[in-house]
């Protein structure tokens, strides 16, 4: 029925729509196989979305019990779950429409059914109540996304634990949960049902929480979750795990050795989606199931380009879609011998990945972690928001920003803060790091008064100071 393709992404998420959109309006003959019964990705579905809808709630919820210290009073704040999910389930619906619409209307062949690979050249489509049959297409980008990683906890799976995946389908809100896991999911979610009033306990099992993220970071998050009443059991895994009519509890390894909880929530990661997709036969680079990109979202076959959560070092939404336009754009430019020349690609050195916990935290391009593991010199500025009149005004205790730049050049390498707003105002510095500004560039713009942009100024200034 169809003849060979020039391109066909397989997944159709947000890295994969943007691959295919790119691709057709191009001009060139695409296809999009997609296996899910619902359309809309990880982050309309499931992610992104509904999460940060629900935060928006707890959030407010939390500003109206911490009254008193802007100076109101406020009776409790309570939870009208009826509401809540109406209006969740109308937010998600609103998005979902707008991406189906979107591909729907696409001018590239939406294909409804999964994909694996045959060759480098061909996949064996298989569509619901339909024999098999062969797609060819002159090149791929392989869009897969990820699933949660629930690990091997001697009787957890047959409990009624929950991931991500449930919570943003907002069952009951139970009065005491137990977080096992604190990265980006584990972090936000505690401090969504804190918000919501429950009684939270989050089990890390490194010496501090947030994993591999910046130290100061990390330590500032830990001060302010356990101000507000979040328990963290840290160098702690659990052992086993059981549920019975007064909830769940945990045996642990850690100071404490025994949890009960009305809620588990498993938030130990997510693994690349590339089990069943035929990359092992056909000889792709992988890493722990993750694909290997470049910056031209290139894997290690040419014409096989990888973009989003199934390939990327940083799995967050924005990055998946530039990927899947650079690998559309490259894909299509590796069919002709020049194609190095003019190949696009993704800002794998200012990318940025922030978490909307309160307060929210950002890191952008280089880490000081890294910098110091990869013996790279750097000059550091800081600002505390303590210090600095919005921040002080906003009530942020623990926060601040930092700013890494190079000693000879004084060109700005990373950035990374906690604090209020600090996702919205980063991108000021993903800006200045993206466009490869010096110390003193950044320092020529105006900033607004009083704005809590500003800190990140005075952190320029003090990183200027530092160079001398
Ligand atoms: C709870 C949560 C909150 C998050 N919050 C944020 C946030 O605030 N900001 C942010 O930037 N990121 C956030 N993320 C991450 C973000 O959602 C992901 O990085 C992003 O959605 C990944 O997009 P993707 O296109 O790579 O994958 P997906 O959207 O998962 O798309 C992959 C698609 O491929 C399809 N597929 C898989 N295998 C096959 C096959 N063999 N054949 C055909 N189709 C196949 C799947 O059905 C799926 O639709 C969050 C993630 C979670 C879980
Ligand atoms: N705001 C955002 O951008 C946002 C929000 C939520 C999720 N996400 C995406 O979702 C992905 C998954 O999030 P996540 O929090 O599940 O993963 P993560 O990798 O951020 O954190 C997982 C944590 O679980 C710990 N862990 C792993 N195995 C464990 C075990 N057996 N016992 C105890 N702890 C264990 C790890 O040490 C780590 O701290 C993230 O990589 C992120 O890209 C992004």
């Amino acid at each position: 029925m169809y003849s060979p393709f020039e391109l066909i992404v397989i997944g159709g998420g947000s890295a994969g729509h943007a691959a295919a959109r790119t691709a057709a309006e191009l001009g060139a003959k695409t296809a999009l196989v997609e296996s899910a019964d619902e359309l809309g990705g990880l982050c309309i579905l499931r992610g992104c979305m509904p999460s940060k809808a629900l935060i928006e709630t707890a959030n407010r919820m939390r500003m109206t019990r911490e009254a008193a210290r802007f100076g109101f009073r406020a009776g409790e704040p309570q939870l009208d779950l009826p509401a809540l999910r109406e209006r969740l389930h109308r937010l998600i619906d609103d998005f979902r429409q707008d991406r189906v619409h979107a591909m729907e209307k696409a001018p590239y062949a939406l294909l409804r059914g999964s994909a694996r690979f045959r060759s480098a050249k061909e996949i064996l489509f298989q569509a619901e109540n339909s024999e098999p049959r062969m797609l060819e297409a002159r090149t791929f980008v392989i869009a897969t996304g990820s699933l949660p990683s629930v690990p091997q906890v001697p009787g957890l799976k047959d409990t009624p634990f929950w991931t991500s995946d449930d919570v943003v389908q907002l069952p009951d809100i139970p009065k005491r949960i137990a977080i096992l896991g604190s990265g980006a999911i584990g972090m936000e979610f505690a401090h969504l049902f804190e918000g919501f009033g429950c009684a939270v306990t989050v089990i890390a099992r490194g010496k501090r929480i947030m994993g591999n993220s910046d130290p100061d970071i990390a330590e500032a998050m830990e001060a302010e979750s356990r101000e507000r009443g979040i328990r963290f059991l840290k160098e702690t895994e659990a052992e086993s795990v059981s549920h019975g009519p007064d909830g769940f509890r945990l045996k642990l390894s850690g100071e404490t050795s025994e949890l009960t909880a009305d809620a588990l929530l498993v938030a130990t990661g997510r693994r690349p989606a590339t089990a069943g997709l035929g990359l092992e036969e056909i000889g792709i680079a992988m890493e722990k199931g993750r694909i290997l990109i470049d910056e031209r979202a290139a894997t290690s076959l040419r014409c096989i380009y990888a973009a989003g959560d199934c390939a990327s070092p940083v799995p967050v939404v924005h990055l998946a879609v530039l990927q899947g336009e650079v690998a559309a754009r490259n894909a299509l430019l590796s069919l002709r011998d020049d194609h190095f020349s003019s190949a696009a690609e993704w800002p794998r050195h200012s990318a940025m990945s922030g978490w909307f916990t309160e307060p929210q935290c950002v890191q952008i391009g280089l880490s000081e972690t890294a910098a110091k593991e990869d013996g790279i010199e750097v000059i550091v500025g800081r600002q505390t928001y303590a210090d600095h009149g919005k921040g002080m005004i906003a009530g942020s205790r623990h926060g601040f920003v930092k700013v890494l730049a190079d000693p000879a050049s004084g060109r700005l390498l990373g950035a990374a803060g906690i604090g209020p707003d600090v996702v919205e105002t980063g991108h000021l510095l993903q800006a200045a790091i993206e466009q490869q500004l010096t110390l003193s560039d950044y320092l020529r713009i105006p900033h607004y008064h009083p704005t809590l942009a500003e800190a990140w100024s005075r952190a320029v200034e003090d990183a200027k100071e530092c160079s001398g």
